[in-house]
């Protein structure tokens, strides 16, 4: 790319100038940290001197006044340690400036004025000394978005004081590493297109990357959004939407800084964790380090408690691999988790303090205390009141009369004893709902139920029986303790991001309205990509219903970022909704399906594959097995003889070099190269089978292939 000889030398005295100025700032930072650090250490050797001696008298009759002189020396620490972790943040971050200060430029006129200002943007911001104009803006200011929703000529931006039009002459973009400046190009829509194509062409690292230098124009309105309380996005496969979800969440944070966010307040939903592995660089790539991240089944398990859970991946390993259980599985959780049964739950759970606590008279001591009839009363008014705060205020409500009767306080052996009824076994009242059929099915009569309900009902049985929660039921059980406890956690929860929305059922998102009732929702899926279930763009409106936003949007894109023009058209015929996908027009090789007699043959040829892979430099081969079971089974042919690993339910190992996965598991996640190794027509022959080659085939970048032993599967 040809440069002007005097733009070049503007452009290398401003990088010098931007980074000399990030360097004295890092250096004003390190000295403001030492002086932190030198008043922690002398801070906390002065509490250690006058506090020693009543710190261990704490808990003697003057405690209390040790406790709050101690408070009195501690309180300036924490102060101090909340500073120096600051500035070290700050520190980090100019660290990575000075290796990369920015990575475009617009030339911005304000309407109005007449000179246009060369407004440069970063992954962070850098002030200059001594006064509010800023050397480098942040990609999440709202000027930065002109850089990626326009072109050069009129453009505007919406500021906090509202819409600021203007006029761009020019956009340009760096390539800055360890400092030095490798190339810049003045971009219009041809040369951007370009140099995205050549990014992505590069190889893949095991983990997600950052993509604030080519966030397209739809990616950015949704990232930026402010207006819905609720930002749906249905995507196609690669089309950016995990992208998407963390550019959000970094987004949500920079505001934060005027809306008063805080790290704490928004909560990345992942559906398990491998993929919270996978993406786990991302956000603090971006500058941001404390975005709650969480796993779908570990907030399951938050809620329920001190029972072991069956994850999702287990889960669908049973779906997919058991023959004869199939459809009672399948129905099974697609019942559990419906409208209809929720409404049975409510039923259910609206009877409990009628038909399933026997309240007892109380005696303490012999003497007369309370009537049940009363006790009774209490519980079942106030209906406003979760039935289970309701219980603990009638505990209280027991003890204070035995205090005022008896003026004792009980112990707590009593205490257990008198109160039985007050305590729930919520899995126990779920056996009974289920085993008492009668009762049952009158709760069921205005609700259509599956045709082999009863299946579902000793499947259940059996399940409940089991040391492991099923998935089904653990999601069950967690509706059930909501509605009866009420939420505790997650008050402060803000902004809640959830990827992969296709694989969360209706009593799903009930759990996820009631966890978090006062938040907004970013929520991004594919209907193609569902596992275990159909799904259409209904789910949509579904979610819509269910969260009950004032202010909601959906958002669809088309056009995928990850696989070359000809994996993306052999991945499109197995998508079961009709909708357009776009390729980025990234050429590769076609796709091709190797059938062999025997398995040591077909083996001999998935070697020769990895081997092309790997001499052509790609860092992530992936073995894609329908099942854990035949994942395992490929395994134990290939382990002798290449160097290759295995990814279970459990897996956290970093996502390079040769390694086997179920397809379940490889959702959400990419790969240079894709082999599907079992792609015979016993494998896959039906409609959700075409869902899973879909999910693998698409997760491919460069190379995707097909092996099968035997016939292969008439769905190719
Ligand atoms: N604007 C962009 N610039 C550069 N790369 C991008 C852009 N958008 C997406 N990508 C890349 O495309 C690939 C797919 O992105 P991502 O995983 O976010 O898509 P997805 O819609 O979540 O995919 P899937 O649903 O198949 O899991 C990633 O490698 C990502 O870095």
């Amino acid at each position: 790319m040809e440069n002007n000889q005097s733009e070049l030398e503007y452009e290398l005295k401003r990088l010098e100038d931007t980074i000399a100025l990030a360097k004295k700032q890092l250096s004003y930072e390190k000295q403001r940290n030492e002086i932190n650090k030198a008043a922690i250490i002398s801070a906390k050797k002065e509490l250690r001197e006058n506090t020693s001696h009543t710190i261990s008298g704490l808990w003697s009759s003057d405690g209390f006044e040790a406790l709050a002189e101690l408070s009195q020396y501690a309180n300036p620490i924490t102060e101090k340690i909340v500073d120096y972790e600051e500035v070290e943040n700050k520190i980090a971050l100019l660290e990575k400036l000075i290796q990369s200060p920015y990575f475009a430029r617009i030339d911005f006129k304000f309407e109005g004025e007449d000179m246009f200002e060369k407004i440069y943007i970063g992954r962070s911001s850098l002030m200059k000394d001594n006064s509010y104009e800023m050397c480098v803006y942040d990609w999440r200011s709202p000027i930065a978005s002109v850089f990626y929703r326009f072109v050069t000529g009129q453009a505007f931006y919406d500021a906090p004081a509202g819409r600021i039009t203007g006029e761009v002459s020019l956009k340009r973009q760096y390539e800055i590493k360890k400092g030095i400046l490798e190339y810049y190009f003045d971009a219009d829509v041809q040369i951007v297109d370009e140099f995205l194509r050549k990014l992505l062409s590069q190889n893949n690292s095991s983990k997600m990357k950052t993509i604030v230098e080519t966030i397209q124009k739809e990616q950015d309105i949704v990232i930026r959004d402010m207006e819905n309380d609720l930002m749906m996005v249905q995507g196609v496969a690669g089309s950016g939407k995990t992208s998407i979800a963390l550019h959000r969440a970094a987004y949500l944070m920079y505001q934060g800084l005027s809306t008063k966010l805080s790290a704490n307040n928004i909560i990345v939903i992942s559906p398990n964790t491998l993929f919270e592995q996978y993406i786990s660089n991302v956000i603090p790539e971006l500058g941001e380090d404390n975005v709650i991240s969480m796993v779908f089944e570990d907030m399951l398990a938050a809620i329920i408690q001190n029972r072991r859970i069956q994850s999702r991946n287990q889960f669908l390993e049973s779906l997919i691999t058991s023959s004869g259980y199939r459809s009672t599985i399948k129905n099974s959780i697609e019942f559990k988790t419906s409208h209809q049964f929720m409404e049975i739950l409510n039923l259910f759970i609206y009877d409990i303090p009628y038909k399933w606590i026997e309240f007892e008279d109380i005696y303490y001591d012999g003497q007369f205390i309370v009537s049940k009839e009363i006790l009774k009363e209490k519980i079942i008014g106030r209906k406003e009141v979760p039935l289970g705060v309701k219980l603990k205020h009638l505990e209280d409500f027991i003890v204070d009369l035995i205090y005022e009767l008896k003026k004792i306080r009980i112990n707590n052996l009593a205490k257990k004893e008198i109160l039985k009824f007050t305590e729930l076994d919520i899995i126990e009242l779920y056996q009974k709902l289920l085993r008492d059929k009668e009762y049952f099915y009158t709760l069921a009569k205005d609700f259509e139920i599956p045709e082999d309900m009863e299946d579902i009902l000793v499947y259940t049985q059996e399940n409940l029986n089991s040391n492991l929660l099923f998935y089904d039921d653990a999601t069950v059980l967690a509706y059930i303790y909501l509605k009866i406890y009420g939420v505790n956690e997650y008050k402060n929860i803000k902004q809640v991001v959830i990827d992969e929305a296709q694989d969360y059922y209706y009593l799903h998102y009930v759990i996820f309205s009631l966890l978090f009732e006062n938040s907004k929702f970013t929520i991004l899926g594919d209907i193609n990509q569902t596992l275990g279930k159909k799904e259409d763009m209904t789910i949509y409106d579904q979610i819509r219903k269910i969260l009950s936003k004032k202010k909601s949007s959906l958002a669809t894109m088309d056009k995928s970022f990850r696989c070359t023009n000809e994996i993306l058209t052999y991945s499109s015929k197995f998508a079961q909704q009709c909708m357009e996908i776009k390729s980025f027009n990234r050429k590769g090789d076609e796709p091709g399906i190797y059938a062999r007699d025997s398995q040591s043959s077909l083996n001999d040829l998935i070697m020769t594959e990895i081997k092309y892979c790997k001499d052509k430099g790609y860092q992530s081969i992936a073995l894609i097995c329908k099942t854990e079971k035949n994942s395992l089974s490929l395994f134990t042919s290939l382990k002798d003889r290449i160097d290759v690993q295995i990814m279970k339910d459990d897996s956290t190992t970093e996502l390079q070099g040769v390694f086997i996965i179920p397809v379940y598991m490889s959702k959400g996640l990419e790969f240079d190269a894709v082999l599907i190794c079992d792609a015979d027509n016993t494998n896959y022959h039906s409609e959700d089978d075409k869902n899973l080659l879909y999910i693998a085939s698409t997760r491919a970048l460069h190379r995707l292939n097909l092996f099968c032993m035997g016939e292969a599967s008439s769905l190719l």
